[in-house]
């Protein structure tokens, strides 16, 4: 999952790109970049690491201009590489275009190849690259032409921002996977994929980019496209997006992801009322469902397990053996709360169990004499191919392993999935439009189970 913030007609347009990815730093930590047009000059800045370690005054300073798109990264094909930091960018008869991705495309591999036996060299190992190829391939067509030759020829999720001369452009893919939000802001334009990074800057929120929308926003104002007439797409948002990835205080798909939490949580208590102590949550994402569980229940809630503040999200560090140590150095229990004590763990989701088998046994040494643990959505059982980066079926814990033979490992006294019913409830009138392939192995679109994230590499 990456972030995407985009800003038009507004001075000092990098400074509030800055800002707008520190929001939505959780959708990628391994690099940020921004890019800003001036009237004059493209200027670019990118790196490996947070946004706080890429950016700093002096280099915001040199990033003047009116018009910039910046980019968070969480890999999905291509690694975490210099050359594979977002936004793209590429310079073609003295024009540059930068494109800034969140998503992930199941067709990239195949349009490469393609591309490449045409003579097409490529400068990076992203699917995200093709699209830059194929608009610029097309771009005699005028872009707006372009980009639907191009929308028309791609597979898989995206919400896309580009810069192209003095230009901004937002696209979103027909399904929805992926949120994109539409505001204004001090006489200019922004869009984002969470409506967080509107509040940080004080910008009003408009609407979403529709599936299957392009918007063009230039010297004359925004004007929207439809890049498909005729062809009909089942919407498909992510339904994950709601249980894990997007924070808790925004708006995607048109829904509060706190409240949908909260529901989750209700839920869960619907199907599994089970008395004990108290309820506790493994922050931070399982906070909300935690409170849903406890006011259903009028069981107490507790923070017995503390966060550290100053590391982030644990499932999407690239490798096992930083997950493990992140994960104990993230989350310590409170010995004192738990000793003698009947407990009620929620998390959203168990995807390899790092978290689970790891932190259960420390409430366990804690002290506590009873553990049961509830997970706000279904089991995980098949890989995304649609920008998460769910491990390939192997690596998810109940791809291979039932219920009961996940709680005998992790040696708990129970353990309880919502149901996809109970899932689809708490998305209330969005229950036909959500993806819900990882829980189900029903992809909304054909997907190749041979992708590797790292295809064009090996
Ligand atoms: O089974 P696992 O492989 O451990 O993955 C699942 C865990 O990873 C996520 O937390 P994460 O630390 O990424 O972020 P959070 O602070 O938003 O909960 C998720 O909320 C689970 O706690
Ligand atoms: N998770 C994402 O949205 C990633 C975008 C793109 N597929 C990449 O790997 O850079
Ligand atoms: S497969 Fe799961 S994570 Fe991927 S888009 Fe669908 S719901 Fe989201
Ligand atoms: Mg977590």
């Amino acid at each position: 999952m990456c972030g995407v913030f985009g800003i038009y007609g507004v001075e000092e347009a990098a400074n509030y790109t800055y800002f707008g990815l520190y929001a939505l730093q959780h959708r990628g930590q391994e690099s940020a970049g921004i890019v800003v047009y001036d009237g004059k000059k493209v200027k670019e800045w990118k790196g490996l690491g947070l946004v706080s370690e890429v950016f700093n005054e002096e280099i915001l300073k040199n990033l003047s201009g009116y018009i910039s798109i910046g980019h968070v990264r969480y890999s999905t094909t291509g690694s975490t590489i210099l050359q594979n930091v977002q936004p793209f960018c590429v310079n073609f008869a003295k024009k540059t275009l930068a494109i800034a991705h969140n998503g992930n495309l199941v067709n990239a591999y195949q349009i490469r190849c393609e591309l490449e036996e045409d003579g097409h060299i490529f400068q990076t190992t992203m699917d995200s690259e093709v699209i830059v190829h194929l608009i610029v391939k097309n771009l005699k067509k005028g872009l707006v032409n372009a980009i639907i030759e191009t929308m028309k020829r791609i597979r898989g999720a995206y919400s896309i921002l580009l810069l192209y001369e003095d230009t901004l452009v937002a696209f979103r893919d027909p399904w929805g996977f992926r949120p994109l939000s539409f505001g204004m802001f001090n006489g200019g334009y922004v869009i984002a994929s969470e409506t967080c990074a509107f509040d940080l800057i004080g910008v009003q929120y408009l609407r979403d980019i529709e599936p299957g929308e392009i918007l063009i926003i230039d010297k004359e104002g925004p004007k929207s496209y439809k890049a498909f007439k005729k062809e009909k797409f089942n919407l498909s948002h992510c339904v994950f997006e709601f249980i894990y990835f997007a924070r808790p205080d925004s708006y995607i798909f048109n829904k509060n992801v706190y409240l949908i939490r909260k529901n989750l949580g209700k839920n869960l208590y619907k199907e599994c009322p089970l008395q004990a102590d108290f309820v506790m949550p493994f922050p931070d994402s399982g906070n909300y469902a935690a409170i849903g569980y406890s006011q259903a229940s009028g069981l107490p809630i507790e923070f017995a397990m503390i966060r550290n503040h100053y590391i982030g999200r644990t499932f999407i560090q690239p490798s096992e053996k930083i997950r493990n140590i992140s994960v104990k150095m993230k989350l310590n229990p409170v010995k004192d709360i738990l000793r003698g004590k009947e407990v009620i763990v929620i998390d959203d989701s168990l995807v390899r169990g790092t978290t689970s088998r790891n932190r259960l046994k420390s409430i366990k040494e804690a002290g506590a004499k009873k553990i049961h643990f509830l997970l706000s959505c279904p089991p995980l059982r098949f890989p995304c191919f649609f920008g998460i980066d769910f491990p390939s079926s192997a690596e998810l814990i109940a791809h291979k392993h039932s219920v009961e033979e996940i709680r005998k490992f992790l040696d708990i006294d129970t353990l309880y999935y919502l149901s996809i019913e109970g899932l689809l409830s708490a998305v209330e009138e969005l229950r036909d439009k959500v993806c819900l392939a990882c829980f189900t192995g029903e992809y909304p679109i054909e997907v190749d189970f041979s992708f590797r994230k790292d295809i064009a590499e090996i």
